[in-house]
């Protein structure tokens, strides 16, 4: 089975699964509702918590929708460099008065779990991060109807991605908010080597696969730009993380135009692997010191992020954020896709108004 998107939806506009809170049902409804893809994330999630969220979201719409899952990642981490990092973070637990993680806790979300929920009460679109599923898994997802979307960030994971089974692949630039999806976390800095346009144009030449693009894109022009480079659809987070049914946090809303967060970076301050964030005073300080451990480090750290985000401390929080984020525009979900749609008609016009010139 190959994944025809435009048969899915009305626009080739794909919100982008977050977990952490902010891809709560209501988002995935109005963004499904106005003629794009809503998605649920199912990371950091139990397996009852995401069919919880499944359940809601069928009694909100009866559109189409996809649910993400977090590939289980191997515990190869260096103990040692991780405890000099909960020695780093003792002066954070001290200001914020919370306990430091245990990061040896058991890092599974309960993957086979998911898998075998959504193997037996089928979605349309399941994705996944961090990885490609077996051929089995993949296989099995087809006979039950449900398309399959794989996260790659460089050609050899969108070849071992099609090999696999993959009907589709979403294909993730440097610029994107949040976690990059690589499939080996690089201690070096991550494999993810390029922005999206030239990464896309690479993959769409050596893999035969629809292609959604993500990583920085906030306005209907970019989403017109990608497609004429080959994706089939635009994936964005970022973009609708302000929206008033999105679950983010109201200082990360508010974060993302505020001019005292000038940029973003990789970091791997709250969680161990490479994530795209607002630099803020955790990031600036830690970030050069945190190991390559994950998900030590995010275990390590959820207190932290917790208590800052009760305690109103946008300093202390991990405020995921794409590179395009100052474009970022607060409306109902269900107005930015009809706005994204506008503005890609728009600039088609603007392209064939020049060609014919
Ligand atoms: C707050 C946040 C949480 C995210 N969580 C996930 C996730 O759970 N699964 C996933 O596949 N991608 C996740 N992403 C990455 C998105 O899928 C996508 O690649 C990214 O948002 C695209 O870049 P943009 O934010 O600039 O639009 C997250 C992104 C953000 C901003």
């Amino acid at each position: 089975m190959s994944l025809a998107l435009t048969d899915l939806c009305r626009y080739p506009i794909v919100q982008a699964p977050m977990a952490g809170g902010a891809s709560r049902p209501e988002l995935a409804a109005a963004v499904t509702e106005a003629g794009g893809l809503g998605f649920l994330a199912a990371g950091y999630k139990t397996a009852d918590g995401m069919y919880n969220e499944v359940e809601q979201l069928r009694r909100l719409t009866g559109g189409p929708f996809g649910v993400n899952l977090f590939m289980p990642q191997p515990q190869v981490a260096d103990p040692g460099a991780v405890e000099i990092y909960r020695h780093q973070l003792a002066g954070e637990a001290a200001w914020y008065e919370t306990p430091l993680g245990d990061p040896d806790s058991s890092g599974d979300d309960g993957y086979e779990a998911k898998v075998a929920i959504l193997l037996e009460d089928p979605v349309p679109l399941v994705s996944f991060t961090f990885g490609c599923p077996s051929r089995e898994v993949l296989a099995a997802f087809a006979a039950a109807g449900t398309s399959t979307v794989v996260t790659v960030t460089s050609p050899q994971e969108a070849r071992n991605a099609r090999w696999a089974g993959a009907d589709a692949l979403c294909v993730q630039g440097t610029e994107a908010g949040g976690h990059q999806s690589t499939h080996r976390d690089d201690p070096q800095g991550g494999l993810a080597a390029t922005g999206l346009l030239p990464l896309l144009t690479e993959i769409r030449e050596s893999v035969q696969l629809p292609v959604i693009a993500a990583g920085g894109l906030m306005r209907g022009s970019q989403i017109t730009a990608v497609l004429a480079a080959g994706a089939d659809a635009a994936q964005l987070g970022t973009a609708f993380l302000p929206c008033p049914e999105s679950g983010a946090h109201p200082l990360h809303k508010q974060a993302l135009t505020n001019p005292l967060f000038v940029t973003t970076a990789l970091t791997r301050a709250f969680s161990g692997r490479p994530a795209r964030g607002l630099v803020n005073r955790f990031v600036r300080e830690h970030g050069p010191y945190a190991p390559a451990a994950y998900p030590q480090v995010h275990q390590l750290t959820s207190g932290l992020r917790r208590a800052a985000a009760k305690a109103g401390d946008a300093q202390g929080m991990a405020l995921w954020a794409g590179q395009g984020h100052r474009m970022a525009r607060e409306l109902p979900a269900g107005e930015l896709v009809g706005l994204l749609a506008a503005e890609m008609e728009a600039a088609r016009a603007a392209v064939s108004v020049r060609s014919a010139q």
